[in-house]
């Protein structure tokens, strides 16, 4: 169970830490040399030279530079290179207090439950709790995503326990968090690492835009504050955003990152990252996919290869499948857990965006549907808006109630 720290209402309800914003998609800016300032007369003295740039040892054993495809720019290669010579020491950022998380877990989830709480009250004003009452509310709380199941779990409960009796809002919230919680509580698993695997291999996988590189580089701080020694592999080969997306990643915790220019074959990088990663005993690995829809048939077999490579170097690894869902993509977030499950023996789920999204019940009705552990939930953009999944967290919020209580 969580602990419940004081001082959330301060942190509620006053002012909160700036999230630390995630790194462009672009690329990384590289720093701009000062140009040097043209004397004021025309005399002959000597350009300043601008202040030397102090760099980290290079590392090369940790980031080897295998070739390109012909069509990658200088420019390209040029930017990549720059990553690998000098990977710029890690700023170790002081852990945050799970206050707040309560808070922008509240707020993340702020209009799923404003959506609930508006819909539920409409339903039940003045009146008592009757069957057409019933019906009322068991459409809300379908529409809301959350699932037949769960819906009529909710309805049956206020039925037994309720009926022809006045009903208010807020009883049917505590309801609502009730059922929720008895759905999720099943599912809410924290992702272990097995320490005797070296490296702990994790493969991020999902649909386009789903999170999943974003998700890395969260993941890859929250191991780096643990004290693991974290590997990244850039293997959306398909987007030199990606890439360079990782790589800022990678700066940010210190993790270094093998990278192939854009074009690469994903598989063939993800066999030398394990191989890498195994040989420098890192202790967990993280690699990056891209983005895919389930039914592009060409693409998920080419997700099955990139794991049966995976497989040559360690038979047991992946160690962990996660599949990113984005919350706001709603139902077609079932049909992504069914078929990557299949196609790829998905381990567990990251459920990224729900602040982005009134349909944050759509969790519920996936973990009602596939069981599958759901390891974290992302409310927002930034390194601290990842955070391990709890069921009654998630439930009391998702109801409109404070979840720090
Ligand atoms: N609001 C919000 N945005 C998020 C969250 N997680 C990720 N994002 C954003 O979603 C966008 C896509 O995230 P990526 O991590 O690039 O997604 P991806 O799955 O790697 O994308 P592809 O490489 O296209 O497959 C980025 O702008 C992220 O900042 C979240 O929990 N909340």
């Amino acid at each position: 169970m969580t602990e419940k720290k004081p001082g959330f209402f301060q942190r509620l309800f006053g002012t909160q830490p700036a999230p630390t914003p995630a790194p462009p998609k672009t690329r990384p800016e590289t720093p701009v040399e000062p140009a040097p300032q043209s004397p004021p007369t025309p005399a002959p003295e000597p350009v300043p030279e601008p202040a030397p740039v102090t760099l980290p040892e290079p590392k090369p054993a940790d980031h080897p530079m295998p070739p390109g495809p012909p069509e990658t720019t200088p420019d390209y290669i040029e930017a990549i290179e720059d990553q690998f010579v000098a990977p710029p020491p890690a700023v170790p950022e002081p852990a945050q207090p799970r206050q707040g998380w309560f808070a922008r877990l509240a707020s993340g989830l702020k209009r799923s439950s404003d959506n609930l709480s508006t819909s539920i009250t409409s339903v039940f004003t003045k009146r008592k709790l009757d069957a057409a009452t019933l019906d009322e509310l068991e459409d809300v709380l379908i529409q809301a995503d959350l699932g037949i199941d769960t819906a009529m779990a909710i309805t049956e409960t206020l039925r037994r326990d309720r009926f022809d009796k006045d009903v208010s809002g807020e009883d049917v919230r505590n309801v609502l968090a009730t059922e929720v919680e008895k759905v999720l509580g099943p599912v809410a698993r924290p992702l272990v690492i097995d320490t005797t695997k070296k490296p702990f291999i994790i493969l991020m996988i999902g649909v386009n835009g789903s999170g999943k590189t974003t998700t890395i580089g969260k993941l890859a701080q929250k191991f780096a504050r643990e004290g693991r020694s974290v590997m990244l592999a850039a293997g959306d080969t398909f987007r030199a955003a990606a890439i360079e997306q990782l790589q800022v990643w990678g700066q940010r915790t210190g993790a270094p990152v093998i990278a192939r220019p854009a074009g690469a074959d994903a598989s063939g990088l993800a066999f030398d990252a394990v191989t890498q990663a195994k040989a420098e005993g890192r202790d967990v690995l993280i690699i990056d996919t891209a983005g895919r829809l389930q039914n592009r048939d060409e693409l998920m077999n080419e997700l099955e290869k990139v794991i049966r490579v995976i497989k040559k170097v360690d038979p047991e690894a992946p160690h962990a499948t996660l599949l990113t869902l984005d919350a706001t993509t709603g139902q077609n977030a079932m049909k992504q857990v069914e078929i990557f499950g299949k196609r790829a023996g998905v381990t567990g789920l990251v459920m990224t965006k729900l602040d982005g999204t009134a349909r944050g019940g759509i969790l519920v009705a996936i973990a009602k549907t596939f069981g599958l552990p759901v390891h974290f939930i992302g409310v927002g953009e930034g390194v601290e808006d990842l955070e391990p999944f709890e069921a009654s967290d998630f439930a009391r919020a998702i109801a409109g109630f404070d979840p720090s209580r």
